[in-house]
Protein backbone atom coordinates (compact mmCIF):
# COMPACT_ATOMS: atom_id res chain seq x y z
CA UNK A 1 0.00 0.00 0.00
CA UNK A 2 1.65 3.21 -1.13
CA UNK A 3 0.33 6.57 0.44
CA UNK A 4 1.35 9.91 -1.33
CA UNK A 5 1.11 13.65 0.49
CA UNK A 6 0.35 16.99 -1.88
CA UNK A 7 0.72 20.15 -0.01
CA UNK A 8 -1.61 22.65 -1.91
CA UNK A 9 0.70 25.92 -1.99
CA UNK A 10 -0.50 26.97 -5.12
CA UNK A 11 -2.76 30.05 -3.64
CA UNK A 12 -2.24 33.76 -4.19
CA UNK A 13 -2.41 34.28 -0.77
CA UNK A 14 -3.92 37.58 -1.43
CA UNK A 15 -4.78 37.74 2.38
CA UNK A 16 -0.84 37.43 3.02
CA UNK A 17 -0.58 40.68 1.04
CA UNK A 18 0.69 38.30 -1.89
CA UNK A 19 2.97 37.06 -0.11
CA UNK A 20 4.14 33.53 -0.91
CA UNK A 21 1.85 31.51 1.98
CA UNK A 22 3.78 28.49 1.83
CA UNK A 23 7.29 30.16 2.13
CA UNK A 24 6.17 33.12 4.85
CA UNK A 25 8.52 32.22 8.24
CA UNK A 26 6.86 31.71 10.92
CA UNK A 27 8.50 30.78 14.00
CA UNK A 28 11.93 30.50 12.54
CA UNK A 29 10.96 28.35 9.64
CA UNK A 30 9.01 28.88 6.37
CA UNK A 31 5.16 27.57 6.56
CA UNK A 32 5.74 24.71 4.43
CA UNK A 33 8.30 23.40 6.54
CA UNK A 34 6.07 22.98 9.52
CA UNK A 35 3.82 21.00 7.15
CA UNK A 36 6.26 18.75 6.03
CA UNK A 37 7.46 17.61 9.85
CA UNK A 38 4.14 17.30 10.27
CA UNK A 39 3.65 14.61 7.36
CA UNK A 40 7.16 12.89 7.17
CA UNK A 41 6.16 10.38 9.26
CA UNK A 42 2.98 9.72 7.92
CA UNK A 43 3.45 8.91 4.70
CA UNK A 44 5.98 7.60 1.74
CA UNK A 45 6.45 10.81 -0.39
CA UNK A 46 5.83 13.66 -0.66
CA UNK A 47 4.85 16.43 -3.62
CA UNK A 48 4.82 20.42 -3.20
CA UNK A 49 1.80 22.16 -5.47
CA UNK A 50 3.38 25.46 -6.22
CA UNK A 51 3.02 28.06 -9.49
CA UNK A 52 5.38 30.21 -8.34
CA UNK A 53 9.14 30.12 -6.32
CA UNK A 54 9.98 26.92 -7.58
CA UNK A 55 13.67 27.43 -7.10
CA UNK A 56 12.93 27.71 -3.30
CA UNK A 57 10.12 25.06 -2.68
CA UNK A 58 13.06 22.64 -4.46
CA UNK A 59 15.40 23.04 -1.61
CA UNK A 60 12.96 21.14 0.93
CA UNK A 61 13.69 18.08 -1.49
CA UNK A 62 10.41 17.22 -2.74
CA UNK A 63 9.31 17.43 -6.11
CA UNK A 64 7.71 20.59 -7.14
CA UNK A 65 4.49 20.73 -9.55
CA UNK A 66 2.69 23.71 -10.90
CA UNK A 67 -0.85 23.39 -11.59
CA UNK A 68 -1.34 22.21 -15.28
CA UNK A 69 -3.54 24.97 -15.81
CA UNK A 70 -1.83 28.06 -14.89
CA UNK A 71 -4.97 30.13 -14.46
CA UNK A 72 -5.17 29.90 -10.69
CA UNK A 73 -8.41 28.21 -10.52
CA UNK A 74 -8.23 26.94 -6.86
CA UNK A 75 -7.20 23.81 -4.93
CA UNK A 76 -9.11 20.97 -7.20
CA UNK A 77 -6.42 22.12 -10.34
CA UNK A 78 -3.42 21.72 -7.91
CA UNK A 79 -4.74 18.18 -6.65
CA UNK A 80 -5.43 17.17 -10.26
CA UNK A 81 -1.83 17.88 -10.51
CA UNK A 82 -0.88 15.60 -8.16
CA UNK A 83 -2.96 12.68 -9.36
CA UNK A 84 -1.25 12.70 -12.21
CA UNK A 85 1.93 12.49 -11.14
CA UNK A 86 1.43 9.34 -8.34
CA UNK A 87 0.81 5.48 -8.51
CA UNK A 88 -0.06 5.11 -4.64
CA UNK A 89 -3.18 4.09 -3.36
CA UNK A 90 -4.22 6.81 -1.89
CA UNK A 91 -3.37 10.39 -1.87
CA UNK A 92 -3.48 12.90 0.99
CA UNK A 93 -4.13 16.45 0.56
CA UNK A 94 -3.23 19.32 2.68
CA UNK A 95 -2.71 23.07 2.58
CA UNK A 96 0.32 24.55 3.02
CA UNK A 97 -1.09 27.20 5.56
CA UNK A 98 -1.84 24.50 8.77
CA UNK A 99 1.04 24.04 10.33
CA UNK A 100 -0.29 21.88 13.58
CA UNK A 101 -1.93 19.50 11.10
CA UNK A 102 -2.27 16.30 13.59
CA UNK A 103 0.00 13.48 13.61
CA UNK A 104 -2.18 10.78 13.25
CA UNK A 105 -3.82 12.78 10.17
CA UNK A 106 -3.51 10.08 7.88
CA UNK A 107 -4.32 7.00 10.30
CA UNK A 108 -7.73 8.07 10.89
CA UNK A 109 -8.85 9.30 7.72
CA UNK A 110 -7.62 5.90 6.00
CA UNK A 111 -10.05 4.33 9.13
CA UNK A 112 -12.72 6.89 7.79
CA UNK A 113 -12.35 6.25 4.52
CA UNK A 114 -12.05 2.39 4.93
CA UNK A 115 -14.96 1.61 7.43
CA UNK A 116 -17.31 3.84 5.41
CA UNK A 117 -16.48 2.22 2.25
CA UNK A 118 -15.74 5.82 0.50
CA UNK A 119 -14.06 7.36 -2.16
CA UNK A 120 -12.41 10.23 -0.18
CA UNK A 121 -12.57 11.24 3.32
CA UNK A 122 -12.41 14.62 4.80
CA UNK A 123 -11.06 15.75 8.41
CA UNK A 124 -13.24 17.68 10.24
CA UNK A 125 -11.98 19.79 13.65
CA UNK A 126 -15.44 19.02 14.93
CA UNK A 127 -16.99 22.14 14.11
CA UNK A 128 -16.73 22.29 10.68
CA UNK A 129 -15.30 20.11 7.69
CA UNK A 130 -11.77 21.38 6.66
CA UNK A 131 -12.09 20.93 2.13
CA UNK A 132 -8.22 21.04 1.76
CA UNK A 133 -7.63 18.28 4.19
CA UNK A 134 -8.54 15.04 2.82
CA UNK A 135 -7.46 11.72 1.73
CA UNK A 136 -8.93 10.84 -1.78
CA UNK A 137 -8.28 7.64 -4.33
CA UNK A 138 -6.07 8.83 -7.26
CA UNK A 139 -8.75 6.70 -9.66
CA UNK A 140 -10.83 9.69 -9.16
CA UNK A 141 -8.84 11.64 -11.51
CA UNK A 142 -11.40 11.74 -14.69
CA UNK A 143 -14.01 12.59 -12.65
CA UNK A 144 -12.34 15.46 -11.28
CA UNK A 145 -11.01 16.73 -14.92
CA UNK A 146 -14.41 16.23 -16.18
CA UNK A 147 -15.62 18.73 -13.44
CA UNK A 148 -13.20 21.35 -14.04
CA UNK A 149 -13.29 21.32 -17.57
CA UNK A 150 -16.90 21.60 -17.41
CA UNK A 151 -15.70 24.92 -15.36
CA UNK A 152 -16.66 24.03 -12.16
CA UNK A 153 -14.87 24.88 -9.40
CA UNK A 154 -16.23 24.60 -5.91
CA UNK A 155 -14.70 21.84 -4.39
CA UNK A 156 -17.86 21.10 -1.52
CA UNK A 157 -19.67 20.11 -4.93
CA UNK A 158 -16.96 17.92 -6.44
CA UNK A 159 -17.18 16.21 -3.21
CA UNK A 160 -20.62 15.81 -3.02
CA UNK A 161 -20.81 13.46 -6.13
CA UNK A 162 -18.67 11.03 -4.75
CA UNK A 163 -19.23 8.82 -1.72
CA UNK A 164 -17.63 10.66 1.19
CA UNK A 165 -16.99 10.23 4.90
CA UNK A 166 -16.03 12.86 7.26
CA UNK A 167 -13.24 11.93 9.54
CA UNK A 168 -13.54 13.60 13.18
CA UNK A 169 -10.64 15.27 15.05
CA UNK A 170 -12.63 16.80 17.56
CA UNK A 171 -10.48 16.52 20.18
CA UNK A 172 -7.73 18.42 18.42
CA UNK A 173 -9.40 21.26 17.21
CA UNK A 174 -6.39 23.54 17.48
CA UNK A 175 -4.52 20.65 14.55
CA UNK A 176 -6.22 22.80 11.93
CA UNK A 177 -5.71 26.53 12.93
CA UNK A 178 -5.51 28.50 9.76
CA UNK A 179 -2.56 31.18 8.80
CA UNK A 180 -4.46 33.59 6.12
CA UNK A 181 -3.36 36.36 7.37
CA UNK A 182 -0.16 38.24 8.94
CA UNK A 183 -2.17 38.92 12.30
CA UNK A 184 -3.32 34.98 12.49
CA UNK A 185 0.02 34.66 11.55
CA UNK A 186 1.64 36.80 14.84
CA UNK A 187 -0.95 35.40 16.77
CA UNK A 188 -0.02 31.83 16.19
CA UNK A 189 3.82 32.94 16.56
CA UNK A 190 2.69 34.07 19.73
CA UNK A 191 1.10 30.60 20.70
CA UNK A 192 3.55 28.51 19.85
CA UNK A 193 6.48 30.69 21.69
CA UNK A 194 5.18 30.01 24.82
N1 LIG B 1 -2.82 24.59 -6.80
C1 LIG B 1 -3.61 25.55 -6.37
N2 LIG B 1 -3.84 25.68 -5.06
C2 LIG B 1 -4.64 26.68 -4.66
C3 LIG B 1 -5.24 27.58 -5.55
N3 LIG B 1 -5.98 28.47 -4.83
C4 LIG B 1 -5.83 28.12 -3.54
N4 LIG B 1 -5.02 27.04 -3.42
C5 LIG B 1 -4.58 26.36 -2.21
O1 LIG B 1 -5.71 25.94 -1.49
C6 LIG B 1 -5.48 26.10 -0.09
C7 LIG B 1 -6.61 26.91 0.54
O2 LIG B 1 -6.71 28.15 -0.13
P1 LIG B 1 -6.68 29.57 0.60
O3 LIG B 1 -6.48 29.41 2.05
O4 LIG B 1 -7.83 30.36 0.12
O5 LIG B 1 -5.31 30.17 0.01
P2 LIG B 1 -5.10 31.28 -1.08
O6 LIG B 1 -6.17 31.19 -2.13
O7 LIG B 1 -3.69 31.18 -1.52
O8 LIG B 1 -5.25 32.62 -0.23
P3 LIG B 1 -6.29 33.84 -0.44
O9 LIG B 1 -5.89 34.47 -1.75
O10 LIG B 1 -6.02 34.74 0.72
O11 LIG B 1 -7.66 33.22 -0.47
C8 LIG B 1 -4.11 26.74 0.08
O12 LIG B 1 -3.22 25.70 0.41
C9 LIG B 1 -3.81 27.31 -1.29
O13 LIG B 1 -2.42 27.27 -1.60
C10 LIG B 1 -4.97 27.42 -6.96
O14 LIG B 1 -5.46 28.15 -7.82
N5 LIG B 1 -4.16 26.38 -7.30
MG1 LIG C 1 -8.32 31.45 -1.58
Amino acid sequence: MQIDAVILAGGMARRMGGNDKGLVELAGKPMVQHTIERLRPQVDHIMINANRHHEQYCQFGFDVFSDQDSGYLGPLAGMITAMDNTEANYLLVVPCDCPLLPTDLLARLKATLEQNNADLAVASDGKREQPVVLLLKPQLRQSMKNFLDAGERKIDIWYAQHKYAVAEFSDQPNAFVNVNTPEQKQQLAAEIAQ
